[in-house]
């Protein structure tokens, strides 16, 4: 008989639990109304044939570029004992040799995936506090903030988000912004195992859409804000607005805390069909409040102004009024997901004060106006706006922080939405007074064709601009003209380690590169 569990291979792979219980097809057939074709005893679920462990059920879709069956030979010999798979799949299976492969077939694996997952791995979410973060905008800083703050005041907890995932406190390597399914639930597994309290994870719109997190009840969806983005994916502005607002469901989320001072916002909080608390810095009558806001340039101090007439000090360390309101978020919902029936109802107000007074001892967050200090008489700060409204906020930010110039180094990436790159332009020349048009990821697209978009939309503004393809010389250039008392702002990166060139990731990463410049500056 095969053992309970192959806890040798799992303990190789951080991103799962140690242990599972066992699962049968035929119970997994039988919960989730599935066709089954042989026996097996399940351990581990995976959508991806590179990253299968021994005891594996191996998710074999439909995707764009191909059908994951096409790779069900590679996951049988890396040991997945059976395959989840539609009809096309299973008859691609046995056109491969494959037809004595134990199988559970149902039409759309993926509407089933996020709840198969779940059951296979003890539906470790049930024993997490956890906060769902969308909106175009905030979602890494306001996680990331929640996690550091958790953390530093003491609580076991974790993030999942772009810039990776962390338990308690380590790192974990994950690359998308919101895992897949299997992927998520193994991830709740391991924080459960590593005795997590509390998870603050991004759900982009494309999780939604995809139902990456299906099978996950949060205890407190947060919505931040919505902008232009993603309108290569979502077909418009009204679908992306959907796929948002079907995170505040009852199948979702228990609670929802909304952002009043944005439009969709006000819209999410009179349509939701959950319960929702609201959270602004410009209305009075929202539930969350922020008052005597100071915005210094190396962060800011506010009060906090929760129900029941909650009041208490909160310091972040991220400059920025936009960034006063990613704090006030995570402090929202730090204080929900600790207000659960089983809490004592005084608890959730010791954490949330002690969470706030630990924000101002965090280390931000990374890449999101990150500063490279090397003892330079100018400021240069690293940020990842790459969509128009995080352009907006981050040189309005900086915009006033200095009397001497705001120097911007920015690109677009390519094979996303193009329609933003002129906007992109035209806010970086309205705000700043000079910019260095830069590539991004240029991906598969011609360079100079995303500069030239870029650029189209500099010609209205104040700014001087000039066009410098290579990444590292615009960075070394800004360095170069910088003067004392200026502001360098290099857009766009962020925390990113590559630039990625038809196919090729090469290393760069904006904060080294400028560590290099000021080095021989
Ligand atoms: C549009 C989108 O999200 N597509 C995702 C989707 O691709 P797909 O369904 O078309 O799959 P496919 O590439 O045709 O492959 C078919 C199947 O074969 C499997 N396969 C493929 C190759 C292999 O060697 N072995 C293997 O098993 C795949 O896991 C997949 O199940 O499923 C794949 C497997 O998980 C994802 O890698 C892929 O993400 C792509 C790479 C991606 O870039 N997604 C981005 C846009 C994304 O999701 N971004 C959001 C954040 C956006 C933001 O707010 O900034 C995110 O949450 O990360
Ligand atoms: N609340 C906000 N409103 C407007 N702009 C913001 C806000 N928060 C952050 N930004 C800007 O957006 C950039 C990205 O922030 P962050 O990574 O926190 O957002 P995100 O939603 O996780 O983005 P992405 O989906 O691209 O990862 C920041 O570097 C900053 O320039
Ligand atoms: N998650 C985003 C990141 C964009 C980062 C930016 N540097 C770019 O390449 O456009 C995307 O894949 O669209």
């Amino acid at each position: 008989m095969s053992s309970a569990y192959d806890e040798t291979a799992a303990s190789k792979s951080p991103t799962r639990p140690r242990k599972t219980e066992p699962v049968t097809l035929a119970e997994l057939a039988g919960e989730f109304g599935m066709d089954v074709r042989g026996d097996a005893r399940v351990t581990g679920v995976t959508l991806s044939s590179q990253r299968v462990l021994p005891g594996d059920l191996y998710a074999a879709l439909p995707g764009s570029r191909a059908h994951g069956a096409s790779y069900a030979p590679g996951a049988v010999e890396a040991g997945a004992v059976a395959v989840l798979t539609d009809a096309a799949g299973a008859a691609q299976l046995a056109a491969e040799g494959l037809e004595n492969t134990p199988l559970l077939i149902i039409e759309q694996p993926r509407k089933v995936l996020g709840a198969l997952s779940a059951r296979v791995y003890g539906n470790p979410s049930d024993r997490l506090r956890l906060i769902g973060v969308t909106g175009t905008q905030g979602k890494t800083t306001t996680t990331r903030l929640a996690e550091s703050a958790l953390l530093e005041a003491g609580h076991r907890a974790g993030v999942i988000g772009t810039v990776g995932t962390r338990i308690g406190g380590h790192d974990v390597k994950t690359t998308l912004t919101t895992p897949e399914a299997p992927d998520l639930h193994g991830l709740f597994g391991r924080m459960v195992e590593e005795e997590t309290e509390a998870c603050a994870m991004e759900v982009s719109s494309h999780a939604l859409v995809m139902g990456r997190v299906d099978g996950v009840v949060f205890d407190v969806a947060v919505f931040l804000n919505l902008g232009r983005d993603h309108l290569d994916f979502h077909e418009t502005v009204e679908d992306y607005f959907a796929a948002k607002a079907d995170l505040f469901t009852p199948q979702r989320a228990r609670l929802g805390i909304v952002n009043i001072d944005d439009e969709h916002g006000r819209r999410l909080a009179a349509e939701a069909t959950i319960p929702i608390m609201s959270y602004a810095l410009h209305d009075e009558g929202a539930d969350w409040r922020a008052t005597d806001v100071e915005l210094r340039p190396d962060g800011s101090t506010f009060t906090v102004h929760g129900p029941g007439g909650l009041e208490f000090s909160a310091a972040s360390p991220l400059a920025g009024d936009y960034n006063v309101s990613n704090t006030l978020a995570a402090l929202a919902s730090i204080h929900v997901a600790y207000s659960s029936a089983a809490d004592a109802p005084e608890a959730a107000d010791e954490v949330v004060r002690s969470v706030a007074t630990a924000l101002a001892r965090g280390s931000g967050v990374p890449g999101r106006l990150e500063r490279v200090d090397e003892g330079q008489p100018f400021t240069v700060v690293v940020d990842y706006a790459h969509k128009p409204d995080a352009v907006e906020a981050a040189l309005g930010t900086l915009r006033p922080l200095t009397e001497s110039r705001l120097i911007v180094v920015i690109g677009a990436g390519g094979d996303r939405d193009t329609g933003k790159r002129p906007i992109m332009g035209e806010i970086s020349a309205r705000l700043a007074d000079h910019v260095i048009v830069t590539d991004d990821n240029p991906r598969t697209e011609d360079a100079a064709s995303i500069r030239r978009q870029v650029l189209d939309g500099t010609t209205g503004g104040t700014a001087s601009v000039e066009e410098i393809g290579d990444r590292r010389a615009a960075i070394e250039r800004a360095i170069s003209i910088a003067e004392p008392g200026d502001i360098v702002v290099v857009a766009g990166k962020g925390h990113e380690t590559g630039q990625e060139i038809n196919g090729v990731t090469h290393p760069f990463d904006d904060r080294e590169v400028v560590r290099a410049a000021l080095a021989s500056h």
